[in-house]
């Protein structure tokens, strides 16, 4: 198995949904004004498709081994990452021996740092990581949690995202985090509203249900300040990105500024151990949020969870379905894992990367046995009736 080495490397693109779970169709939750960086101008207020969230698409990562195996896996980054893929990192993956994750992940990571570290690159490292990791698993016939040396718990429970906390609570869910809908610029009314239906949500489900607010970068420390001192009242567990992800001094303020007991989340679009150093060592966030499709991959969040570990920080980490459960699994300090309701109206569980993977385990009553991750690698198929394009054939 040592000596097995990398064929071929290919990335495609893909539309609609999956990895690019905001490229959704009208009526969907997900795109029903939700408040953004872009809020302030109203014409871009409504959806988050007006102003591009969903034009990059899916980028699919196939590696194929000598003696045929091939791994896959999705993030986001579409064309523009299939172009790094084919044109750059490959020269890093094929010839390399199967075995060589870290040494690939460090040759993509320093090649590409003079355009690089955060963002599209890094999204496209996350791909290319995931797919070695799944690779490597279909190779050894083994889970991908069982390489990363082993399960800690034989369930993992969740947490719901959506509109919808009240059904995800009949559903089994452990809580339910909504979209923030009204941002700094609809002013003390908005505000307000943003409080009702903080309300009107904590009335439906009773008060020990977890409610979180999803802010996705769109408040400033004094907005996000009286909200979470609003919310306190109606039991809000956590406050999620409510700020710019360069801003570390505002979540520090922030930290300090929220009621004692309150939590403050960050990091779905923080990337690599250098970026959650910030975080953790500026005292940021009580929770850190990576998504293992965006922060550099597996290899990467290993070493990112354990910066948290050292911190006392719990890593709960952004969507990324199999992706992150196999990671949640082995690990102490990620305690429990997200789920996105991709259900148009938040009201039954569908795959959260539908239509893109088969085979893609969901929670049942809000729980997933470790069982249903027993298969190979991440345990999931492409859909072969997904349109997949290769822009960079070579
Ligand atoms: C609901 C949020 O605005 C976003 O679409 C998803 C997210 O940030 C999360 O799941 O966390
Ligand atoms: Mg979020």
């Amino acid at each position: 198995m040592g000596h097995l080495t990398i064929k071929h490397v290919r990335a495609f693109v893909l539309r609609g949904g999956g990895a690019d779970y905001h490229d959704q169709a009208d009526g969907h939750w997900i795109d029903d004004h939700i408040s953004t960086p872009m809020s302030k101008y109203p014409e871009y207020r409504q959806s988050r498709r007006s102003f591009g969230i969903n034009v990059l698409g899916t980028l699919v990562v196939e590696i194929e081994a000598s003696d045929g195996t091939v791994g896959f896996a999705v993030t986001t980054g579409g064309e523009p990452a299939a172009y790094i893929v084919e044109k750059h990192l490959a020269r890093f993956i094929e010839g390399a021996r199967v075995t060589d994750i870290e040494k690939i992940w460090d040759q993509m990571y320093q090649s590409t740092l003079f355009y690089g570290r955060k963002g599209l690159v890094i999204n496209t490292i996350s791909g290319v990581d995931l797919a070695l990791w799944d690779l490597l698993g279909k190779i050894r016939q083994e889970p991908v949690h069982q390489l990363l040396g082993g399960a800690v718990r034989d369930e993992l429970q969740f947490y719901a995202t959506g509109a919808r906390p009240d059904l995800a609570q009949k559903m089994g869910f452990i809580g339910g985090k909504m979209p923030l809908h009204h941002g700094p610029s609809e002013g003390e009314e908005g505000l307000r509203k943003n409080l009702e239906a903080l309300a009107t949500m904590r009335e439906r489900v009773g008060p020990d249900f977890w409610l979180m607010l999803d802010c996705w970068m769109s408040l400033d420390v004094n907005y996000a300040t009286k909200l979470a001192v609003g919310a306190h009242e109606h039991g809000l567990k956590w406050i999620e990105e409510a700020l710019s992800p360069d801003d570390y001094w505002g979540y520090a303020a922030l930290r300090n500024n929220v009621p004692k007991g309150m939590l403050v989340t960050t990091g779905e679009h923080e990337a690599t151990r250098w970026g959650f150093r910030m975080l953790l060592e500026m005292g940021c966030c009580d929770i850190i949020q990576p998504d293992v499709g965006w922060c550099g991959g597996l290899t990467e969040l290993v070493k990112i969870s354990a910066l948290a570990d050292a911190h006392n920080a719990m890593v709960v980490p952004h969507g990324s379905s199999v992706y992150s459960y196999h990671f949640v699994a082995t690990r102490h300090n990620s305690p429990f894992a997200e789920f996105l309701m991709m259900a148009p109206k938040a009201d039954e569980v569908v795959p959260m990367f539908h239509p893109q993977l088969l085979g893609e385990p969901v929670p049942v009553n809000g729980r997933m046995r470790l069982s249903v991750l027993d298969k190979p690698g991440f345990g999931v198929d492409l859909n072969p009736d997904c349109q997949l394009h290769r822009p960079y054939n070579r």
